[in-house]
């Protein structure tokens, strides 16, 4: 492809590979943005769309958007921030997906038990700006001098191995669940941040003229995500319980209610969040509504 085949286009970054990469197709394809990425090839043309996706490290994305080289990415808010390019980027929408945190984590059975015990020893990670941020806010509180201060040294992957090498004291990397830091032994004694997946756009644009497209597949993507947030709850409720059911199921604006053809009776249909749907049932049969049906969302602008 040459570079005349992307003029005009709008460039929009998507993780190549990693724990967003699924995720992210998901999205596109849930925004009908339809494309076909040839074998190896990095960059390829939206059929549908005045768009050309580019599929980099989500490492390096922040860079990219962050300097105007491309317009729109997915990323995570953790390596945002370990690029130094918060000022550069704006997060137009969090995506609900790659949560995890950056935590300090040092080996279950040893003699470290808090980051003042780790400061002014040795911390492996591949967050070398943040781990430097937060361990230096420790060393200036510990008083810390010059040669006494905590060493930060860097390693691309496989972070939680560097104790059990002998090369670290501590490390400084993301858990989500928890397995790979309990597989190595570890366990975290502080969190340095939480994350997510964000959509990003350059803060100073280059191309004006691509912000009704850039609106259009945020609306787009929203509604995926807000799509995979909630479901459809209808439930029945006899006329004088329904200001308790309304109270357990709000809805977004307000809920639905239609009467049913049995005198006394309403059916309530609304949206709730899906975190929360197990509990607001349970409520609502207490309460006393009856056929209560959750229905999954494929996709919706709220
Ligand atoms: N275990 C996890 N759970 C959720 N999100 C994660 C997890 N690990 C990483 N992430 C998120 O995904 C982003 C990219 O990390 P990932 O490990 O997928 O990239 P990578 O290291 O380039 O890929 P790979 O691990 O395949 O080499 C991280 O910056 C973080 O925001
Ligand atoms: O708490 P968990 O659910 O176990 O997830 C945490 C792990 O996920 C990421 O690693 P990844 O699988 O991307 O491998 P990497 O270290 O080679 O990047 C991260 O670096 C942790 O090692
Ligand atoms: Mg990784």
């Amino acid at each position: 492809m040459n570079a005349d085949a992307l003029d005009g286009r709008l460039l929009f970054a998507i993780p190549k590979k990693g724990r967003l990469h699924d995720k992210c197709l998901e999205l596109l394809a849930g925004a009908d943005v339809q494309f076909r990425r040839h074998h190896r090839l990095d960059v390829c043309l939206v059929k549908n769309h005045n768009i050309a996706l580019v599929f980099l490290p989500a490492s390096d994305i922040p860079s990219f958007v962050g300097k105007g080289n491309v317009d729109l990415g997915i990323t995570g808010q953790d390596v945002i921030l370990e690029a130094q390019m918060g000022q550069y980027v704006t997060e137009v929408l969090k995506l609900g997906f790659g949560k995890c945190a950056l935590q300090v984590q040092v080996p279950e059975a040893g003699p470290i038990k808090s980051v003042e015990d780790l400061a002014g020893k040795r911390v492996v990670t591949s967050f070398e700006v943040l781990a430097g941020q937060y361990f230096k806010e420790v060393d200036d509180r510990l008083n810390l001098q010059e040669g006494q201060q905590t060493r930060i040294e860097y390693v691309g992957g496989s972070v939680e191995a560097a104790c059990a090498l002998g090369l670290a004291d501590g490390i400084v990397d993301l858990v989500e669940s928890g397995d790979t830091m309990r597989a190595a032994g570890l366990h975290a004694i502080a969190t340095v941040l939480q994350t997510e997946a964000v959509l990003i756009k350059s803060s100073t644009t280059k191309h004006p003229a691509l912000e009704p497209l850039i609106k259009v597949i945020t609306s787009r993507i929203a509604g995926v995500v807000a799509a995979s947030r909630y479901v459809v709850c209808e439930y029945n409720i006899p006329r004088d319980k329904l200001s308790q059911a309304t109270t357990v199921t709000p809805g977004r604006r307000a809920p639905t209610i239609s009467p049913l053809e049995e005198e006394g009776w309403l059916a309530v249909s609304v949206m709730v969040e899906k975190a929360k749907i197990a509990d607001v049932m349970d409520e609502l049969v207490k309460i006393g509504a009856e056929d209560i049906m959750i229905f999954n969302l494929d996709n919706c602008r709220v």
